[in-house]
């Protein structure tokens, strides 16, 4: 991905009429599929200064993809009288400098942290090994299962990284799952038993939270069914999974 910013010095009495085509010339940005999305931005310090930052999939299918297509005649004609006011435009490739403030909380803080989700694990681990379907994986389950798939949680939803630190890791988990042949009929029951448990224990219930755990379940769930399929052959290492709001961020009233 390249990030293209491009500065503009827009007079005042024109700032009305700018900001209206960029409107109608954003609609075509909105079609491109080279356009992974744009922005645009007014100085407050100084209003006569823009900047639109557009991130596109790479440079050559800003310069050849998009320019060279269907969409960029009417996207020039909306821009064209404003050309002569630009400042700067130059594509910038990210560095590793990135990430997230802490505006946001993360689903770990949300839901009450390490405790909650021991609580959580106790109470489904109980559940599991007491179910007709699922409990004979688990006959001979480590005691202190329950603790590491909390912290495997807790690691996932943006809590403290100690699966990584203390028990391995991904490979580790992998390794666990490996050769167990889960059925779909299991991990459903899997899915079911942990949404129970999650009521049980007490974890927030509001649909921001639920729809993303549930969500990161769904998707782990489905990975550790084709991954313990005997034969399989899966990605022996891959970077702990990071799970977020996805697109409903907490209701803070
Ligand atoms: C989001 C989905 C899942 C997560 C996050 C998860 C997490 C884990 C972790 C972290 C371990 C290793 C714990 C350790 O360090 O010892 C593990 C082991 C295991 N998992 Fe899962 N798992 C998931 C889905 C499933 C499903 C759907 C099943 C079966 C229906 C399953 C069956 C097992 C079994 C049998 C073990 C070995 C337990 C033992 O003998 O100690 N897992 N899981």
């Amino acid at each position: 991905m390249i990030v293209e910013y491009i500065r503009y010095r827009i007079p005042d009495e024109r700032s009305a009429e700018f900001e209206e085509a960029y409107g109608t010339a954003a609609r075509l940005l909105a079609q491109a599929s080279q356009c992974v999305d744009y922005e645009l931005s007014r100085c407050v310090d100084e209003p006569a200064c823009y900047i639109l930052r557009i991130t596109w999939t790479s440079t050559k299918d800003h310069l050849e993809g998009f320019r060279g297509g269907e969409l960029f005649p009417a996207f020039l004609a909306e821009i064209k009288p404003y050309v002569g006011m630009i400042e700067e435009m130059r594509h910038y490739a990210p560095t590793a400098v990135r990430g997230d403030g802490s505006s946001v909380p993360t689903l770990y803080e949300w839901l009450g942290g390490a405790e909650a989700l021991e609580r959580l694990t106790e109470r489904f681990y109980e559940t599991v090994l007491a179910d007709e379907l699922v409990g004979p994986l688990f006959a001979h389950m480590d005691p202190g299962h329950p603790r590491y798939v909390a912290m495997w949680l807790a690691e996932v939803f943006g809590g403290p990284a100690r699966y990584t630190g203390e028990r391995g890791g991904y490979p580790h988990m992998l390794g666990m799952h490996r050769n167990r042949a889960i059925t779909e009929t299991q991990r459903r029951r899997w899915v079911s038993l942990l949404a129970d448990a999650a009521d049980a224990a007490g974890l927030p219930d509001d649909p921001e939270f639920r729809a993303a755990f549930m969500g990161y379940i769904e998707w782990g769930t489905r990975l550790a069914l084709t991954n313990s399929q005997p034969g399989v052959t899966p990605t022996e290492q891959a970077p702990m999974p990071h799970w977020g709001w996805g697109v409903a961020p907490p209701y803070q009233g």
